[in-house]
């Protein structure tokens, strides 16, 4: 690969227990971890590179902590992300009203960003459709008021996981690093750009 280095900072958001760790774990790892569930405290950080086209894109991922109480904290790790993804576990319906809530919040805070909307653990609906607690032509609706993209993943089975990445990186190629170099004079060299947040610590 050759050409330009992009980082794009990416955040998770999302209700806890939705899937967002497993998410982050699917798709920099290929695993899916079972065992207890252990809620995210804070945030956890990891880095990957990704190929779009002629290009290496650095996604630096922010995965959040869902639970309320830290939900202030949640709010410095949106700041300045160009991608957001929001998630909702698809048996739960309470999950998809705090998606909301948190798409608002970006709405109001960050302009910039843009919000892929995502349905967590799909292999759940393949074992038994009628679990399905939010429907789906509910969410296509919403997604195309909001302007944002919707997938429905499984970190599982891993269906749909490297698809929404995908689209994250070749989003950002597409709009927002060609708006970055409009926006400075000149143009800049983005192999040349700093990522103040790979320097932030996190854990699990
Ligand atoms: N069947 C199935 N279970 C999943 C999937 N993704 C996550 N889970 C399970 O859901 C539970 C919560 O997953 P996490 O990834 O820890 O959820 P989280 O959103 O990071 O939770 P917080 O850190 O509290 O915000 C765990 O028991 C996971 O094993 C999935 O795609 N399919």
């Amino acid at each position: 690969m050759s050409g330009p280095r992009v980082d794009a900072k990416v955040v998770l958001l999302g209700k806890e227990y939705v899937g967002k760790t497993s998410l982050v774990e699917r798709y920099v790892h290929q695993r899916f971890l079972v065992g207890p569930y252990q809620n995210t405290i804070g945030a956890a950080f990891v880095a990957k590179v990704i190929a779009v086209g002629d290009r290496a894109v650095t996604l630096g991922i922010w995965d959040t902590a869902g639970s309320e109480r830290y939900e202030a904290m949640s709010r410095i790790y949106y700041r300045g992300a160009r991608a957001a993804i929001v998630c909702y576990d698809l048996t739960d319906g309470s999950s998809f009203e705090r998606a909301k809530f948190w798409v608002n919040e970006l709405q109001t805070f960050e302009e910039n960003c843009r919000i892929y909307l995502c349905g967590t653990k799909s292999d759940l609906l393949e074992e038994d459709r009628r679990r399905r607690g939010v429907d789906f032509h509910d969410v296509q609706d919403y997604a195309d008021e909001i302007k944002a993209e919707l997938f429905e993943t499984s970190s599982k089975t891993g269906q749909s996981v490297d698809e929404l990445f995908q689209k994250v990186a070749e989003d950002y190629v597409r709009f927002t690093a060609f708006q970055l170099m409009t926006e400075e004079k000149g143009g800049i060299d983005l192999s040349q750009k700093s990522s103040p947040y790979f320097y932030s610590c996190c854990h699990h």
